[in-house]
């Protein structure tokens, strides 16, 4: 029996795309520290899934509950703040900008202090500025010194899995409790998805109540980096358990193969 509080706790989550049913009652308990595999055939609900509990879409029923406080058709700023982060599949970053701008721009949910505060509290910003540089080295050295050498360089300037890199720095820079890792396979070879969710795992044992939700298509890196998986289909999940369990599923297979296992 579990002794933690969940960190994430999805109750009979809904979502509807007109007559789409993209996610059907799904229910989810994320605890401290889990690493999920979030499993599925294409258009399972998996992505949608994301954008619901980081309230870019708002679910027309259920409960989201992230550390005991109800998120809920909460705003994505307010979501963020509240420790969730996110990758997508696509990379986001603006490529003629440096990795430190790039970073700057997803910690503007902290740093913004207005207008009038940067025109007339100079002193205030600036220190503001010097102590984010700190922490932004500091985030890339432990996630992978690499970024953290080449802070001012033009994020066009890396190969794909350092731009994967700079993004997941991004994201990790807010201090999240939570991280959904959306495909983070995508566009990279087996060897440059296994060294990326190497400096994941070596950066969640450093934060091990970081909890990690990941969707993945590559099955190896899910067994290679999860503890449990679900599965869903047509918006219902159909299995939880172990990557051994699930891939021995009759359920799973079937939507999987189409056939009966
Ligand atoms: N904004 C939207 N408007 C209408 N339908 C949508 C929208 N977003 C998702 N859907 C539909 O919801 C269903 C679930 O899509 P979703 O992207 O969540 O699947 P997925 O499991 O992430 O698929 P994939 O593995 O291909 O990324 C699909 O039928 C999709 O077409």
């Amino acid at each position: 029996m579990r002794q933690t509080q969940p960190a994430l706790s999805c109750q009979d989550v809904t979502m509807r795309f007109g007559g789409l049913v993209a996610l059907d009652s799904f229910s989810l308990e994320v605890h401290p520290g889990d690493v999920v595999g979030l499993l599925g055939p294409n258009g399972s609900g998996k992505t949608t899934f994301f954008n619901v509990v980081t309230g870019l879409y708002k679910p027309a029923a259920g409960t989201i509950r992230f550390g005991g406080t109800d998120l809920f058709g909460k705003p994505p700023a307010e979501i963020n703040r509240a420790g969730i982060a996110r990758s997508f599949q696509r990379c986001r970053l603006l490529l003629e900008l440096s990795v430190f701008d790039n970073l700057l721009i997803g910690a503007h949910n902290r740093l913004n202090n207005g207008l009038l505060h940067n025109l007339f509290a100079r002193k205030a910003a600036q220190h503001s500025i010097t102590s984010f540089i700190g922490a932004a080295r500091d985030l890339c050295a432990r996630f992978n010194p690499y970024i953290a050498d080449h802070l001012f360089d033009p994020a066009g300037a890396f190969n794909m899995i350092d731009r994967r890199r700079i993004e997941l720095c991004r994201a990790l820079l807010g201090e999240p409790r939570l991280l959904l890792l959306d495909e983070p396979s995508a566009g990279m070879t087996h060897e440059e998805t296994f060294s990326l969710m190497d400096d994941v795992t070596s950066f969640q044992r450093q934060n091990p109540d970081l909890s990690i939700i990941l969707i993945e298509h590559e099955m190896q890196v899910i067994e290679r980096v999860s503890q449990r998986c679900v599965v869903l289909n047509f918006g219902k999940k159909i299995c939880e358990g172990s990557y051994r369990e699930v891939i021995a599923d009759p359920q799973v297979l079937e939507a999987y193969l189409g056939e009966d296992a």
